[in-house]
């Protein structure tokens, strides 16, 4: 035998020596598996470890039917996984790509959404020191800031999803070269070789020109991430303080947000629309509401983003979510009080002196939304709705999707601001309508 032959690397040492202390003790793995070279190896090494560590190990492939070969990557997964003794799950998506999304995109909020389906203490995906450099380097040609840098970390606990990548100190080539000494066979996705894609674009193209250059450049990418990954963590936390003093209830003081220097004023809008669920709206946007908050506009001034508005009104900045109101919501029987569930938000019935006639709810009453021009019996004759929103400093925003109360074909209340005077009882009622 030749002495100078290479030895089969011992499996698992392309394998952290430490390990996430979320995982210690008895835990249970999941393997985000491809059937690509990159996942067939981490399952590899995971098969080894697992006999000297002793935790459990399954795998999950996700169907996305976008390739011909799809079928035949999950027989090939399904093989791998019966001869090593992991159980697989196998789940099919539908990726529909609807205005403005990619492909790509949609599909790995499709893949996300199966690994926030698992059981296992945390989804192991095999992401690898090239991904982590091709991924830094797409955001910054995206324009991104320390948050988007820090995209690929090693451990990320996202509510109840934890995801591990042990492999991201290790490069492609050596993924390769274990696959190939220990026979490991995979499949090959032949979109990764479509340069449209900006990603293998860079693979391709621009990554092999750079390892010839300069053949650290991964490693000093991982560590820009690293740097990157710490600042996002540190911003989060003064951003997270600053939210904290600033708001007062579900609205944030405009004067508190301006006391704040503006880089942490601009943190602290973007804070606010990530933790409310919503995308970050764009550099431009956010620094002219921003302009526009510093300068006193008068009225109303807002920032838009993806399904609601960030809205300044009399000092407070309040988030509107867009959304449409049926044009009738028929209303069942109701009880005084109660708190009824409705399209758009919520109707409260509570006791009112005078309020409307207690029989009112047994039946007939419905929400509509506004058509324009209603009037409401006040007691000096009528007054129009837009005149009574406006009095009791009601978003401008809300006040063209807030729903109207109707008894039959007569207006009735305008819930939470006012109702007709005509009617009126001593002990009685009135609705109040709370937005979503
Ligand atoms: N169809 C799949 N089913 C299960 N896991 C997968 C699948 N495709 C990819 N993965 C997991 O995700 C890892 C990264 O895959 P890939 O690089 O194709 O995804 P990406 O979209 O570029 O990454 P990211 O998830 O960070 O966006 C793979 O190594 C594998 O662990």
């Amino acid at each position: 035998m030749d002495a100078t032959r290479k030895r089969p690397r011992k499996a698992g040492s392309l394998l952290p020596d430490h390990w996430p202390d979320e995982l210690s003790g008895q835990c249970r793995l999941e393997v985000g598996l491809s059937g690509g070279v990159d996942s067939m190896v981490l399952l590899h090494l995971l098969v080894a470890a697992r006999k000297e560590r002793g935790f459990e190990l399954c795998a999950v492939h996700v169907h996305h039917g976008l390739s011909a070969e799809a079928d035949a990557w999950v027989a090939h997964c399904a093989r791998v996984c019966e001869a090593w003794q992991v159980p697989l799950r196998v789940r099919r998506v539908a990726v529909r790509v609807e205005g403005g999304q990619s492909l790509e995109a949609v599909a790995r909020r499709e893949r996300y959404r199966v690994y926030r389906e698992s059981t296992a203490d945390a989804v192991v995906l095999a992401h690898h020191q090239d991904d982590l450099a091709e991924t830094v380097l797409l955001q910054l040609l995206r324009g991104g800031g320390a948050r988007a840098l820090a995209a690929m970390p090693a451990w990320r606990q996202d509510g109840a999803l934890a995801l591990w990548r042990p492999l991201l100190a290790r490069t492609r080539d050596e993924l390769l070269a274990y696959a190939r000494e220990h026979g490991i066979g995979w499949v090959d996705d032949d979109s990764n070789l479509d340069t449209r894609w900006r990603r293998n674009l860079l693979r391709h193209r621009v990554m092999p020109g750079l390892a010839a250059a300069l053949p650290h450049y991964r490693a000093h990418l991982a560590r820009s991430a690293q740097l990157a990954a710490d600042a996002a963590a540190v911003l989060d936390e003064v951003a997270a303080a600053d939210l904290a003093a600033c708001l007062a209830g579900d609205a944030l003081s405009r004067d508190g947000l301006l006391a704040l220097s503006p880089p942490r004023q601009r943190e602290l809008l973007r804070h606010w629309c990530a933790t409310l669920g919503f995308g970050l709206p764009t550099p431009a946007a956010l620094e002219s509401f921003r302009g526009a908050l510093v300068a006193g506009h008068a009225g109303a001034v807002a920032l838009e983003l993806a399904g609601a508005s960030l809205v300044h009104y009399r000092g407070r900045i309040h988030l509107v979510r867009e959304r449409v109101l049926p044009a009738c919501q028929p209303l069942p029987a109701l009880a005084c009080p109660q708190l009824l569930r409705c399209e758009a938000g919520r109707l409260s019935i509570e006791p009112a002196s005078p309020g409307l006639p207690m029989a009112w709810l047994a039946g007939g009453l419905s929400l509509r939304a506004r058509a324009g021009g209603e009037r409401l019996a006040q007691r000096a004759g009528t007054r129009t709705v837009k005149q009574l929103l406006q009095e009791a400093g009601v978003l401008p925003r809300l006040r063209e999707r807030w729903p109207l109360l109707y008894r039959g074909e007569a207006l009735v209340a305008v819930p939470g601001v006012a109702f007709t005077q005509e009617d009126r009882v001593e002990a009685g009622w009135r609705p109040v309508w709370l937005p979503d």
